[in-house]
C-alpha cells in the first residue's frame, strides 16, 4: 500500500523542488504543489514534477464565482492532477461547477477551515461558533455539492467522517510531538490524524526544511 504522506513542496525554486522530490520519492505517496510553486512555474513546472511518477496534488485553493472557477479547473485539466483543491466557502454552485469541470480521475477537495486559523480568527471574520461547528457545516455543504472530500485539521476529521463516511479527508497541519508548529494553529500528530480517519496527510516543512529530508520523511512514516 502506498504511503498516506503527501509532501508539500513549497518553494519557488524548481531545482530545489526536484531535489527534494528526488530524495523523498520512495518514502511518500504523493507530491503536493501549492501557490508558491505554481505562481513561479505554472503548468510547465507541474509537468516537470510529474516526472517523479508520484500522484500530483495541486493545492491551488480556487475561490471565485462559479464560472471563473469552472473555467480555471478546465484550464488545468491537461495536468490531470490526482487531487485539486477549491474553497468550500465558495458555495454550492461553485463546488458543483468545479467538480463538473474536473477530469474524471481528479478528486476535487474542498478546504473547510485553514489549519492556520483558530476560533478567534473565525470571530474576527464574523463567523460565530467553534471550529468544529464551522468545519461540520462546510463538510455537509461539500458532501451535498458532489465534490470528493474536504481538507480539515486532524482535530475535526473524526467528526467530519461521521458526517460523510465515504468522503476523502485531507489533513495538513501535522507535526511530530516535538515539531516546530510555525504558522499552523490546529495541529495534531500524523498518527493521531490517521487514527481519526484522515485519508492522506500533508507534510511540508517538517520534511522539506529538515537537514536530511529522506530521513525526516522516514521518521514520520515510522510513526504511522
Ligand atoms: O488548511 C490548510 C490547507 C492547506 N495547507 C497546506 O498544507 C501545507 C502544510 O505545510 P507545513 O509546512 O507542513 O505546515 C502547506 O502547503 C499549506 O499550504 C495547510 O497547511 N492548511
Amino acid at each position: 500500500m502506498s504511503s498516506p504522506i503527501y509532501v508539500a513542496i513549497d518553494t519557488p525554486d524548481l531545482a530545489r523542488a526536484k531535489a527534494i522530490a528526488g530524495r523523498v520519492r520512495h518514502h511518500v505517496g504523493g507530491i503536493k504543489l501549492g501557490l508558491e510553486f505554481f505562481c513561479a512555474h505554472g503548468q510547465p513546472g507541474v509537468h516537470a514534477m510529474a516526472e517523479f511518477e508520484l500522484p500530483i496534488f495541486l493545492d491551488l485553493k480556487l475561490h471565485d464565482i462559479p464560472n471563473t472557477v469552472a473555467k480555471a479547473v478546465q484550464a488545468l485539466g491537461g495536468l490531470a492532477p490526482a487531487i485539486l483543491t477549491v474553497h468550500a466557502s465558495g458555495g454550492r454552485a461553485m463546488l458543483e461547477d468545479a467538480k463538473a469541470a474536473a477530469p474524471v480521475g481528479t478528486k476535487v477537495i474542498a478546504v473547510t477551515m485553514l489549519t492556520s486559523l483558530d476560533a478567534s480568527d473565525l470571530t474576527a471574520t464574523g463567523i460565530t461558533g467553534s471550529a468544529h461547528d464551522h468545519v461540520a457545516r462546510l463538510t455537509e455543504l461539500a458532501r451535498d455539492s458532489g465534490v470528493d472530500g474536504i481538507v480539515c485539521s486532524g482535530a475535526e476529521v473524526a467528526a467530519a467522517k461521521a458526517i460523510w463516511p465515504k468522503g476523502f479527508f485531507v489533513v495538513p497541519g501535522v507535526r511530530l510531538p516535538d515539531g516546530h508548529v510555525g504558522d499552523q494553529k490546529r495541529v495534531v500528530t500524523p498518527r493521531a490524524a490517521l487514527d481519526a480517519g484522515a485519508s492522506i496527510l500533508v507534510v511540508g516543512r517538517p520534511i522539506t526544511q529538515a537537514e536530511d529530508p529522506d530521513t525526516a520523511a522516514r521518521a514520520i512514516a515510522a510513526t504511522l
